[in-house]
């Protein structure tokens, strides 16, 4: 096993971090850690990394403890912080070589081709670049010198989406490799898009491991139908996957759980004027799925 941990616990004083956390992610995976804001996710990847102390539990990485032994994890990882950056006067290209020089060296021509297909403007100065463009420079020094395990935290968030699939192509490339990627996240459609299992955290603790396949029950959309005329509540009710049906004049509010076809397919018998489908946020469809639990 790569990552290792049994009930990992981290509190803040008398704060919440994490609570029990409990893992184990084989090589060459693409493990998804996903929970909404504040649920533990960068206190996890803190404690792996040996940043923060754990208050109880442990946690092994490449089979090292990883508060014994954080050099010899180091030198096989590549880790993007949440918050990418180093010195703001220097460029792009200034800031990867900083970072190669500590791992003794890397192939140049695979660092300049993570920088063309990520889009990085080498010689930009640090302070001069958008979030997004600071987080595809982090990327290029997480992934430049080809570490055996990638820890990720929120790697998309403010990629455009063009990057964002250049980013998934680069992580199906490193575990086909045989290298093992752990990320974080907060969408559930990112999570479904790249990863091949993930852990569910909320408030500290783990509520759920498993294929990603086993989200299927979390995703859904809410969906609006705006029609001209009147439209018969009945023909949307009873469709497979769809629920919470509201209607507001000739407005219909419907949440959808798997394939829209068939909501597709209702709505094209009437005068249809406008359809939108939104994913609502992680937080609205924990609060959905473990209302019970709490
Ligand atoms: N240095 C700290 N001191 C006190 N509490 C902290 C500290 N860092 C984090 N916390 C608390 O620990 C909990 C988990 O925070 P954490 O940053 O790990 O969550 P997260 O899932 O990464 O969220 P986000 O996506 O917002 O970064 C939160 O309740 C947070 O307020």
């Amino acid at each position: 096993m790569i990552i290792e941990t049994e009930g990992l616990t981290k509190r803040y004083g008398r704060r919440r971090g994490i609570d029990d956390v409990t893992l184990g992610i084989d090589q060459g995976e693409i493990f998804g850690f996903l929970g909404p804001n504040g649920a533990g996710k960068t206190t996890t990847i803190r404690t792996l990394l040996g940043h923060l102390r754990p208050t109880a539990g442990r946690a092994r990485i490449f089979g090292h403890d990883v508060t014994a032994n954080p050099v010899a994890i180091h030198r096989r990882l590549g880790y993007l912080p949440g918050e990418f950056g180093l010195y703001d006067r220097l460029t792009g290209a200034q800031t990867a070589d900083y970072f190669a020089h500590l791992y003794g060296g890397v192939d140049r021509g695979y660092r300049n081709r993570l920088m063309e297909r990520l889009g990085v403007d080498p010689g930009r100065r640090f302070r001069e670049l958008s979030k997004g463009n600071k987080q595809k420079v982090g990327l290029v020094v997480a992934f430049q010198h080809r570490p055996d395990l990638l820890i990720l935290d929120e790697p998309t968030s403010g990629l455009d989406p063009l990057v964002q699939q250049e980013f998934h192509a680069l992580v199906r490339e490193a575990r086909d490799e045989g290298r093992t990627v752990f990320l974080s996240s907060h969408v559930l459609s990112e999570v479904e898009a790249v990863c091949d299992r993930v852990a569910l955290i909320r408030d500290g603790r783990i509520v759920r491991t498993g294929s990603v396949e086993s989200l299927r029950d979390l995703a859904h959309h809410q969906v609006l139908l705006r029609f001209a005329g009147d439209v018969p509540v009945a023909a949307f009710e009873n469709l497979p996957g769809v629920s919470d049906v509201q209607v507001t004049g000739r407005t219909l509010r419907l949440r959808v759980g798997g394939p829209m076809t068939p909501v597709v397919r209702a709505a094209a018998a009437y005068d249809l004027l406008d359809f939108e489908s939104r994913e609502p946020g992680l937080e609205e469809t924990f609060l959905r799925a473990y209302q019970a639990a709490s």
